[in-house]
């Protein structure tokens, strides 16, 4: 998150003029039936690079310039709002938290007594108007003077009863969002109906809201974040609640924030309060950043989506105070989260066979930022699912990322379709084993089952590259499994010549050539055997890398991750995975060990033998190449340097490099085996994780080299 986020470069009076051309269809669209071509973040680029033109050249200011504008202009209504529906203003770190918090205590000439800090729920603003406690009227916020009428919705929407606890006359404000339940099922529903998909739950909502006449049911959720007297600011007494104390319009424009939002909850509407990130209260402006990032830490998780934090004076004075601008509050500042949802081509459908044979499609994305990490891959659940979303080919897709989550494909961004758009092709057979696909279920399973994984580990193991086992075709294989002789390529080992002669298609001497070529194999060298396992991650050049560090089968086996991590290219993150996979594969070992497979590489010395004779080439020393944490790997350094390595110039983080056995390279490419990447790390990073480049922070690459530091 930086202060000066990024926007579309504007150069010259024709380019802004198309820019302001744009987001105002973005911004109808958006506000309107919710099917906007551009994700925020687009959008979002595109304002700041109109704002910023307009700041150099001020003449050229267009009317219909979305800037300084509620809803950027792009939306009217006919019902006028007693006091205006504005927006917020924006921050996007703790600096400018902080630096707006200060501000608005500046212009108020002393502290701000209370902040309120709450989720900034992502949907639709809309007033509620109850009157004597029965809901009467719903009106989006159009312009933020006036909107629509949408009261059609009262009926659709969780936590906005027809009806209050109290008799109360009041307008509630809130946001009308879709949960991910709500969204899937409003999908369902509106699939069913042969309409297209809505893209997002923030547009499902959105186009929800206004459409009047839908032959299908949907449901939406209110959470309100605020009330005024429904009949303008001055309202007088007479509308006061039984069982409240005093005169409600009173009550409205002195209470706390916070306290009027414990009382709407008391009336039955729904608030924040009702979710894990409820609103609380603060008094020290420098903890405001502790509760964004707890709100900030919790996203992933919720139902429902937040772009942001809102941060509100809670006093009802600091707010009378403050007063607004034409656009927002001065009070309140949403602190922006980075956007969790992207729009981008599906370029491809891969299918993949899980161990116990489920058939999964996965799509490939055309590589797109989302929340900190590039996405190439998003999940697809199944077939049915593929065909009730009508995805295809080449569509534009809204693709959802937060946190720690799977990122997934959530819809086609159906009006952004060219004619173009291709099926997705369906297999009808098994990727993996060629076997029949049992589609019974919505989740399809190989026919084969665990047998499938049996099929296709043997015939990797016996292919060239490992065992090379001559006389082994795919369906003698199959043969094999499906009779029973082997269910993994130990058993080859064994195998024995009567039953094999009972085979079909299997002659003496076919037989006696398989049988020879299977023993020949026992000789293959360690690196081979170990290919053979399949251990994710570990090809060729790995497999031989692992068998000639550790020279016998019984030093992998004894290594740990850290040991592991002193194999070229393993890093933190591989080696406790390999160490597992290991450790899953005993069984398999054993076996291949009692059958007298080799387990040793030849004129390779292992770990225990280096140890004992550290005369040649002392890594302690570490001053010839090869040797050390980093031998053999490129080093790549971006971004800013912290923890025990905050004081090191680029320079000296090279000789160190160097010194700990490595090879200090200033670009990332397919060679580059790491990157330290501090804070501020931009295109490099990026292009690491495209690449699928280990990336370590300054704190785990000083451990890594601590003994060189
Ligand atoms: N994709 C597009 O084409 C497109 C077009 C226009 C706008 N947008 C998006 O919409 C954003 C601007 O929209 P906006 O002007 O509605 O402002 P906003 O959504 O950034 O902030 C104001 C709104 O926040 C909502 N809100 C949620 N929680 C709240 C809380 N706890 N307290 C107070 N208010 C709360 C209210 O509805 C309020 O109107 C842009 O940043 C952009 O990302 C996207
Ligand atoms: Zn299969």
């Amino acid at each position: 998150m930086t202060e000066t986020p990024a926007r579309t470069e504007i150069g010259d009076q024709a380019a802004y003029a198309a820019a302001v051309q744009t987001a105002v269809a973005a911004a109808a669209a958006y506000y309107g039936e919710g099917d906007s071509s551009l994700d925020d973040d687009a959008y979002d680029r595109l304002v700041r690079g109109i704002a910023a033109y307009e700041r150099e050249h001020p003449e050229h200011v267009l009317p219909d310039s979305p800037t300084g504008k509620v809803a950027g202009g792009a939306v009217i209504g006919d019902v006028p709002h007693t006091v205006p529906m504005l927006s917020l203003d924006n921050v996007f770190s703790a600096e400018g938290l902080l630096n707006w918090a200060a501000g608005l205590e500046r212009r108020l000439g002393r502290p701000v007594g209370v902040w309120s800090v709450e989720p900034k729920l992502d949907g639709l603003a809309i007033s509620a108007r109850y009157r004597d406690g029965r809901l009467v009227r719903l009106v989006t916020r159009g312009d933020g003077a006036a909107g629509e009428d949408v009261s059609h919705g009262i009926g659709m929407i969780v936590g906005l009863p027809e009806r209050l606890a109290e008799p109360v006359t009041v307008e509630l404000r809130g946001e009308v969002l879709m949960t991910r339940d709500q969204f899937e099922a409003a999908n369902a529903a509106r699939t069913g109906a042969g309409h297209p998909a809505f893209a997002n739950p923030r547009s499902a909502a959105a186009g929800s809201l206004r459409a009047r006449d839908r032959e299908y049911q949907v449901e939406m959720t209110f959470f309100a974040y605020g009330a005024l007297p429904l009949d303008g600011p001055d309202a007088g007494p007479g509308t006061a609640p039984d069982g409240t104390p005093g005169d409600l319009p009173a009550l409205l424009r002195e209470l706390p924030h916070s306290e009027i939002m414990a009382m709407i909850a008391r009336w039955g509407a729904r608030t924040s309060a009702a979710t894990p990130v409820g609103g609380v209260t603060c008094t020290d402006p420098a903890a405001l950043q502790e509760h964004v990032e707890r709100i900030a830490g919790l996203r992933a998780d919720l139902e429902f989506g937040i772009d942001g934090i809102v941060i509100k004076a809670d006093r009802a004075a600091d707010q009378a105070e403050a007063g607004n601008s034409s656009r927002a509050p001065r009070w309140a500042i949403a602190y922006k989260l980075p956007a969790t949802e992207k729009i981008t081509r599906l370029v491809g459908v891969e299918w993949n066979v899980g161990r116990t044979g489920i058939v999964a499609p996965r799509a490939v994305l055309e590589p797109v930022e989302v929340d900190g990490s590039v996405i190439t891959y998003a999940t697809l659940h199944n077939a049915g699912d593929i065909a009730r979303r009508d995805l295809r080919i080449g569509d534009h897709v809204t693709v959802y990322k937060a946190g720690d989550v799977i990122p997934r494909v959530e819809a086609p961004v159906v009006h952004l379709r060219t004619g173009g758009e291709t099926a997705i092709p369906i297999p009808d057979v098994c990727p993996r084993c060629g076997g029949e696909i049992d589609d019974s279920q919505k989740r399809w399973r190989c026919s084969q089952g665990r047998a499938c994984h049996a099929i296709a580990s043997v015939r990797y193991a016996v292919g060239r590259d490992q065992l090379d086992i001559e006389g082994l075709g795919e369906n003698r294989i199959d043969q094999l499994v499906q009779a029973g002789l082997i269910t993994d390529f130990a058993d080859l080992f064994t195998l024995e010549r009567a039953p094999l002669l009972e085979l079909e298609r299997m002659g003496e001497t076919s037989t006696d050539n398989l049988l020879a070529a299977i023993e020949a194999a026992k000789a293959k060298p360690l690196n081979k055997v170990f290919c053979a396992l399949g251990v994710r991650g570990t090809g060729r050049s790995m497999s031989r890398r692992i068998a000639r560090h550790f020279a016998t089968m019984d030093a992998i086996r004894a290594a740990d991750a850290e040991a592991f991590q002193e194999v070229d290219g393993i890093g933190p993150e591989k080696a406790p995975v390999l160490v597992a996979e290991i450790a899953e594969l005993a069984p398999l070992i054993d076996k291949l060990v009692a059958a007298g497979v080799n387990m040793t590489e030849p004129g390779a010395t292992g770990p225990a033998e280096r140890a004992e004779a550290p005369g040649e080439g002392d890594a302690g020393t570490g001053s010839d190449t090869g040797q050390g944490p980093l031998a053999g790997m490129s080093v790549v350094v971006t971004g800013a340097m912290s923890g025990p390595l905050a004081d090191l110039s680029r320079n000296e983080m090279n000789e160190l490099i160097e010194r700990a056995g490595g090879r200090a390279s200033s670009s990332v490419s397919a060679r580059t085996a790491l990157l330290v990447a501090g804070e501020k790390a931009g295109s490099k990073r990026a292009k690491a994780e495209k690449l699928g480049v280990e990336i370590a922070t300054p704190e785990e690459f000083a451990t890594r080299v601590a003994d060189f530091l």
